[in-house]
């Protein structure tokens, strides 16, 4: 089967290139191609209503399944919340699509264990969402007291094998931004570790080389790692390059270029421990370009080919199919995807923007010229 992708690429003429040991790089006529198992996204923000219906298609034309992320207003804290939003999901796919969103409940400070044990059995839901309160958009409802209030729930997760994905960043105002993470990592996730040392944890969205070695080196086997496309390709540099650049703000911020480095080389390692979670952030662009702009990168319709020019440019292409594709699944304890998908060395345009009746929004890279371009699934 033959689908073509829904978004407007630009072909654009490309020269013939070389990759020496690349096993699954064949050439079709003068274009190089890369096919991979189909991926998933182990973070991303569907939002609803309108915004869901516009975003929804460039996910699902690369995507197999996505961990969707429960930050709505008012966030998904319930499973029956999470069966319904995951519906409203499943009505807004293109008719064609077998695009899988796995639900993820928000935690708050009530929330009883019992409605881990609700999740679990609903099957619908495959994971726990923590954000510190204040952390992060729409996490005003989040946890204020993790060891004092959440300890029933967690414990119940080991019982159910339901794993915490972590905002990790303290929102201590003390605190300074750049160093969230790390000081989050030595005041919260190591005493998470220890004090339940059965618990999946993924460490969602890192930023800093203190994250990266953390997860490597941790001998916890159950700690992993989502990485974005902005946190392998930017540093905080592109925040302020040429005026305040709003469509380059997310949270975790974007570190120093040490940083980046450090976080190219623990995922093109080959560690099983980093896979693909976009954090595709959607916000309208009235939204970011604002005196208070929101939070939140959109990279769903060009992730998958910033993430082949992170391995390309670090040599290691033959590393990406199982950060792709394979690593995410292996954690989660889920089937690998079967299905494949194509990216072609064509070179083509990012949109400026993506327009809908509502508004328009600004995707990474707006109109910069990216090498590889997903081309088509196949089974
Ligand atoms: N990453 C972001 O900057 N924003 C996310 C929230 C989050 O993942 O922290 C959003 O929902 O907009
Ligand atoms: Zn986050
Ligand atoms: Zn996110």
């Amino acid at each position: 089967m033959t689908k073509t992708l829904v978004l407007p690429f630009q072909p654009l003429k490309s020269p013939a290139q070389k990759f020496e040991g690349v096993k699954f790089i064949r050439r079709q006529g003068p274009k190089m191609q890369l096919t991979l198992t189909q991926p998933d996204d182990w973070h991303l923000h569907l939002r609803d209503g309108d915004l869901l219906k516009a975003v929804l298609p460039h996910s699902a034309s690369t995507f197999g399944r996505a961990i969707v992320m429960p930050n709505l207003k008012p966030p998904i804290t319930t499973t029956a919340a999470a069966v319904a939003y995951r519906d409203s999901i499943l009505k807004a796919l293109p008719s064609n699509s077998n695009f899988i969103p796995l639900m993820t409940l928000y935690l708050t400070d009530t929330m009883s264990p019992n409605e881990i044990k609700l999740a679990r059995k609903s099957g619908a839901v495959y994971a726990v969402k923590l954000y510190p309160a204040g952390a992060t958009t729409n996490s005003q409802d989040g946890v204020t007291d993790l060891f004092g209030k959440c300890l029933p729930v967690l414990e119940e997760m080991v019982e159910q094998d339901m794993p915490l994905l972590v905002h990790g960043e303290v929102t201590n105002p003390d605190v300074d931004m750049f160093d969230r993470e790390k000081v989050f990592i030595e005041t919260v996730l190591k005493p998470l570790i220890e004090r339940l040392p059965k618990l999946k944890v993924v460490m969602e969205h890192i930023t800093t080389a203190n994250a990266a070695k953390f997860v490597l080196s941790c001998e916890h086997a159950l700690l992993a790692a989502t990485v974005t496309p902005q946190h392998l390709l930017l540093n905080r540099n592109s925040l302020f390059q040429g005026g305040l650049q709003p469509h380059n703000y997310c949270l975790p911020v974007l570190k120093r270029e040490t940083h980046r480095q450090a976080i190219v080389s623990a995922v093109t390692s080959g560690s099983k421990k980093f896979f693909l979670g976009t954090d595709s952030a959607p916000h309208e662009r009235r939204r970011k370009e604002s005196s208070c702009g929101c939070a939140g990168i959109y990279s769903a319709p060009i992730a998958l080919s910033l993430y082949a020019k992170v391995f390309e440019e670090a040599g290691a292409l033959d590393k990406l199919e199982a950060f792709t594709s394979f690593n995410g699944p292996d954690f989660y304890g889920l089937p690998r995807n079967t299905s494949k998908i194509t990216l072609q060395k064509a070179p083509w345009q990012v949109p400026k923007s993506f327009t809908f009746p509502f508004g328009d929004i600004v995707p990474m890279f707006a109109g910069e010229t990216l090498e590889w371009q997903p081309c088509f699934n196949s089974d």
